[in-house]
């Protein structure tokens, strides 16, 4: 079964980063300081969404290092936003996810020391825990995207777990983007687009994505949805929120 796909390409922004800067300053709040705590994630999110972006997407990390649950919860509870919360594959998030009740969960791996998402999520190892969630939300309603490396093995894992999406794990391209590994990398996105699309998938990209890859990244065929946060948001401390929103969805769509 092929999917039917939107004309344009969707753009996810990711503000885990506006809570990175709130968090820097939080700890003062909580020994009684007092204060006002910004940025806001949350009043950001409404602009994103009033500048042309298609979704808002969160990483609650279990160290809680950005974004906090007050803040999924908030998101959730917005009617405008649609919210794709980014999670580790355990009991203690699946419940958290059915609670508030986000559009759709994306299952990343996690390990705390990481400075970022390093890997895609393996759901060849994982398939048991990764098939409980992936049941869990789909009885629930809320769309399952596995983050993934664009490995054959994976992709064609994640289609029999029943999880509708896929994120491809864009950070290895990103990385190799001046070096010799580059054409390679790219070549891997495509061929696990070709191949996620050819059994159904949904397929969406993310990781690294910033305003000059995106010219190469659109062409991968079959992309849905980017998810796109530290370029976005570091552009914005110059252009602003709105301008930075506009300018990488026009690039998408060029
Ligand atoms: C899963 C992923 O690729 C990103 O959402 C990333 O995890 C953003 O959060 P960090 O920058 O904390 O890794
Ligand atoms: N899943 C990837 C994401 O949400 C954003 O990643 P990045 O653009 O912050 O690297």
């Amino acid at each position: 079964m092929l999917v039917n796909l939107p004309l344009m390409l969707l753009l996810g922004v990711n503000i885990d980063h506006a809570a990175t800067l709130r968090q820097a300053r939080y700890r003062q709040v909580d020994a009684g300081f007092g204060g006002l705590v910004e940025p806001d994630p949350v009043a950001l999110a409404g602009l994103c969404e009033q500048a042309g972006a298609d979704g808002i997407t969160v990483h609650l990390r279990e160290d809680r290092r950005h974004i906090q649950d007050e803040d999924v919860r908030l998101l959730a509870a917005s009617h405008s936003t649609r919210l794709n919360l980014e999670m580790a594959c355990t009991p203690a998030m699946t419940e958290l996810a059915l609670r508030l009740r986000p559009h759709s969960v994306c299952l990343v791996p996690e390990s705390r020391e990481e400075i970022t998402t390093e890997g895609g999520l393996d759901v060849v190892k994982h398939r048991d825990k990764v098939a409980r969630v992936t049941d869990a939300m789909n009885a629930a309603g809320i769309k399952t995207s596995l983050f993934i490396d664009p490995d054959p093995e994976q992709i064609a894992m994640s289609a029999q777990l029943r999880a509708p999406w896929i994120e491809l794990h864009t950070g290895a391209y990103a990385n190799a983007y001046h070096l010799p590994g580059r054409g390679p990398e790219l070549a891997r996105l495509v061929a696990g687009a070709e191949q996620g699309h050819a059994l159904g998938l949904v397929v969406n990209a993310g990781h690294g994505i910033n305003y000059i890859n995106i010219t190469e990244v659109r062409t991968i065929p079959h992309l849905h949805e980017l998810n796109i946060g530290h370029s976005i948001i570091s552009r914005a401390l110059f252009t602003g929120i709105a301008e930075a929103v506009r300018t990488m969805k026009a690039l998408m769509n060029a």
